[in-house]
């Protein structure tokens, strides 16, 4: 299947679209060794803009090239062809441009054992030199908005896994990054805690004006965050992308579910 599959989009309104934030151009991404056909394809001819503001869900099967996408966004992945644009700069050449502009929440919490939470969440604004007074009220700001007030000064073996979750996610937001990368946050967590803190974050990424790029398995997740989804085959291409998910009614959410299903099916 090569077409891109769309909804009927709800209002094709005339208000145009918000600044392009993050741009995929004809992106290549091979790995192996550079002999002819035995490079091995993992994001093939991808072609995708993300607006500012947006928060789109990314999902495919396993190894369609989610986790090559997201590194190239980060600036760990240069494309082989093609170009990656992120705020108008190339993530992986202007490394240093892109402190602070983006953070990263890992399906693993990744705290450091021997930090409190408080020391945790300040972590990325130590390495953005951010003073130590300022640090501690940005840190303490946000593990309150998480609500973590009181356990400041926990350390994460003390804490349950959502806990800890809500310490990286409070991380995340206090570096005051205008782009949130998430590699399925809370697909470790149990099913009333992955939930309760899925939609906190989109109530936070909303309230922030974030924009958040958001990978995951789960077609039920996708659903319940993305503004947009965008669906992936191997490798990396743009099998279905479809807008306005999150406030989309029932009978139109159970569409593009069918839609995305069949599409993974294939
Ligand atoms: N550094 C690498 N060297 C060689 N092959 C790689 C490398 N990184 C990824 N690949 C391959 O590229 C393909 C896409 O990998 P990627 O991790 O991006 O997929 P994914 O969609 O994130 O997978 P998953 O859902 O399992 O996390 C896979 O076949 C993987 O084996």
């Amino acid at each position: 299947m090569n077409a891109v599959k769309s909804a009927p989009d709800i209002d094709d309104a005339a208000v145009p679209p918000p600044a392009v934030e993050i741009r995929f151009e004809n992106v290549t991404k091979a790995f192996g060794r550079a002999r002819g056909t035995d490079l091995f394809k993992a994001v093939d001819d991808l072609n995708l803009d993300i607006h500012a503001g947006e928060l789109v869900a990314i999902l495919g099967k396993t190894g369609c090239g989610k986790s090559t996408m997201f590194n190239m966004i980060a600036g760990l992945l240069e494309p082989s062809t093609g170009k990656v644009e992120v705020s108008g700069h190339n993530p992986f050449t202007e490394f240093e441009w892109f402190r602070g502009k983006i953070a990263i929440v890992f399906q693993n919490d990744r705290l450091l054992p021997w930090r409190t939470a408080i020391e945790n969440v300040e972590l990325g604004l130590e390495m953005l030199d951010v003073p130590k007074a300022e640090r501690r009220a940005t840190a303490q700001h946000w593990l309150t908005k998480l609500g973590l007030a009181g356990h400041e000064g926990d350390y994460p073996h003390a804490l349950s896994g959502g806990m800890r979750q809500r310490v990286s996610i409070a991380r995340a937001f206090a570096t005051n990054a205008g782009i949130l990368l998430c590699d399925e946050p809370f697909s470790a967590l149990d099913e009333m805690t992955g939930n309760r803190l899925r939609q906190e974050f989109v109530r936070l990424v909303r309230e922030n004006g974030k924009t958040a790029v958001f990978i995951t398995h789960s077609i039920n997740e996708a659903l319940q965050i993305g503004d947009r989804i965008v669906v992936l085959r191997r490798p990396a291409k743009i099998a279905y992308d479809v807008k306005q998910v999150g406030e989309a009614d029932a009978e139109r959410k159970t569409m593009i579910q069918e839609m995305i299903r069949k599409i993974l099916s294939e």
